[in-house]
């Protein structure tokens, strides 16, 4: 058994840290200070969706491996090693809410014990390992910079399967006990910490601007009349582009992407570096939502107002129940504002949204959301859209296209039912006439 790893938050990342140290061996107490959900947790209660968490979290919780905790001062004094796995979201004006970090920090120059070393896996501003540092005023504690890659929906793997660990430190021994922690084959890249630091923000905002990319030749196809299908598989082919993160859809989004590419864009304007590609990026990616909006109202060859839109898909990528900057938010929000009448079914939001239900009404079945529509607008590519009875939708439907932004369905499989699919990216079809009641 290893020393005793703390884990501060348990959120997405911080509730997959837990887990994921303790499969590793190491025994873990996690703490938080939302009480109910500590509460939840102690009796088995996981409330993300990710697979295989639950029953990690259950398993080490009856091993006596994982335990849950609500103040820092039950958890931190006994930890070697303490992981900050703390929100750090997009104050108003773009630049990185550093509270919870920062207060915790505070509260660590007391508790942490001698010798303890803490891990930053938060999304943090190049440079933050340094103000830390100072603000811990801690010979003793080492402080690394330990920048977190999982996504939404397959947090445990990819916690468990990393394609790198970067390791931000200043003392060799530290990154040398923090790289032990994970067990793992994958390449260890040891940097100096604004370097770690910085290659967090470099990923989601490389990847931002890979996605905009594909939106945008998604687009160009449709006026050139080129394939978007064939031409990003022949350019993901080439190994200096790569194939991942190249499906056009309706904008990408999600609680990262989004802010931390605003973030990098923020963080360079103040060190007086203006960064066009991100603005660029950024810009483009509320084109293409607006862009969807314009389909659909191509497609129904008249104004929204008064149209029945039903839409499949609302979270930012299936797997998950998480909303935070989904592209459909937008979108729904534009429909609305056009006064359509939208009505959504997601797989994985079985229970109320807040905010949600303002301008869409949330129903509990594909059928539900489809019944009376005149258009649908496929939003998320849940995988279970693509196998839907597709012949008994379309009876139910008033209109008869379906707008695909994932590019997901089988055209040829709905035209049996008697559906037009627009995708993104194919030349622009001569739409029937929109069939009504
Ligand atoms: N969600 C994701 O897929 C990924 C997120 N990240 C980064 O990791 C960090 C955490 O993100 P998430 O896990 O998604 O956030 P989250 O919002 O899911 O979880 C954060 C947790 O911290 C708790 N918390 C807030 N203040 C606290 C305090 N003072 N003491 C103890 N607990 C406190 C909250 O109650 C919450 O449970 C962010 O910097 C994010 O950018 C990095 C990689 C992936
Ligand atoms: O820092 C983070 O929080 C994480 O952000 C992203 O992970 P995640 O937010 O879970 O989402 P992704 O799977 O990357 O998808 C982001 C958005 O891009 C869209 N996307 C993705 C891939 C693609 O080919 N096309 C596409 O439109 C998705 O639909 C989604 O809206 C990164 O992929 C993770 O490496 C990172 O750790």
């Amino acid at each position: 058994m290893d020393k005793i790893v703390a884990v501060v938050g348990a959120g997405y990342v911080g509730l997959t840290t837990a887990a994921g140290m303790a499969h590793l061996g190491h025994r873990v107490v996690c703490v938080d200070i939302d009480e109910q959900k500590i509460d939840r947790l102690r009796h088995n209660h996981v409330d993300l969706a990710e697979p295989n968490l639950p029953e990690l979290v259950a398993r080490y919780l009856r091993h006596g491996r994982l335990s849950f905790h609500t103040r820092l001062e039950h958890a931190v004094p006994a930890a070697a090693t303490v992981f900050l796995c703390l929100p750090t979201p997009a104050s108003p004006e773009d630049a990185v809410d550093m509270h919870a970090i920062d207060t915790v920090t505070h509260r660590l120059a007391t508790l942490a014990r001698p010798d303890s070393t803490i891990v930053v896996k938060s999304t943090v501003p190049p440079g933050t390992n340094r103000r830390l540092t100072d603000l811990l005023q801690r010979d003793d504690v080492t402080l690394v910079s330990n920048p977190e890659f999982l996504r939404e929906g397959s947090s445990l793997h990819d916690f468990l399967n990393p394609q790198r660990i970067v390791i931000g430190a200043h003392c060799s021994a530290a990154a040398h006990h923090v790289a032990q922690l994970y067990a793992t084959d994958a390449p260890v890249l040891t940097t100096d910490p604004i370097s770690a630091e910085m290659i967090k923000y470099a990923t989601n905002s490389y990847l931002a601007m890979k996605l905009a990319y594909s939106n945008t030749l998604a687009e160009l196809c449709e006026h050139t009349g080129a394939n978007i299908t064939d031409v990003l598989t022949g350019i993901g082919h080439d190994s200096r582009i790569g194939a991942s993160y190249l499906r056009p859809g309706p904008g990408w989004g999600g609680p990262c992407l989004p802010k931390d590419t605003r973030a990098l864009l923020a963080i360079g304007n103040a060190t007086g570096c203006d960064i066009p590609l991100l603005r660029a990026a950024l810009e483009a990616n509320a084109h293409h939502q607006r862009r969807v909006v314009k389909i659909v109202e191509h497609a129904l060859h008249r104004q929204l107002a008064g149209c029945h839109i039903g839409v499949l898909g609302m979270t930012f990528k299936p797997g998950t129940n998480d909303l935070r900057d989904s592209p459909a938010l937008p979108i729904t929000t534009m429909l609305a504002a056009r006064h359509a009448h939208v009505h959504a079914y997601d797989p994985g939001l079985s229970t109320p949204v807040a905010g949600l239900t303002d301008h869409l009404t949330l129903t509990t079945s594909a059928a539900e959301a489809l019944a009376g529509c005149d258009l649908a607008l496929l939003l998320t590519d849940w995988p279970e859209f693509a196998s839907l009875p597709w012949n008994s939708l379309a009876a139910r439907m008033r209109g008869n296209i379906v707008v695909d932004t994932r590019n997901q369905l089988d055209p040829t499989y709905l035209a049996e039912a008697g559906l037009h699919v627009r995708a993104l990216g194919s030349p622009l079809p001569d739409l029937p006439a929109v069939r009504t009641a």
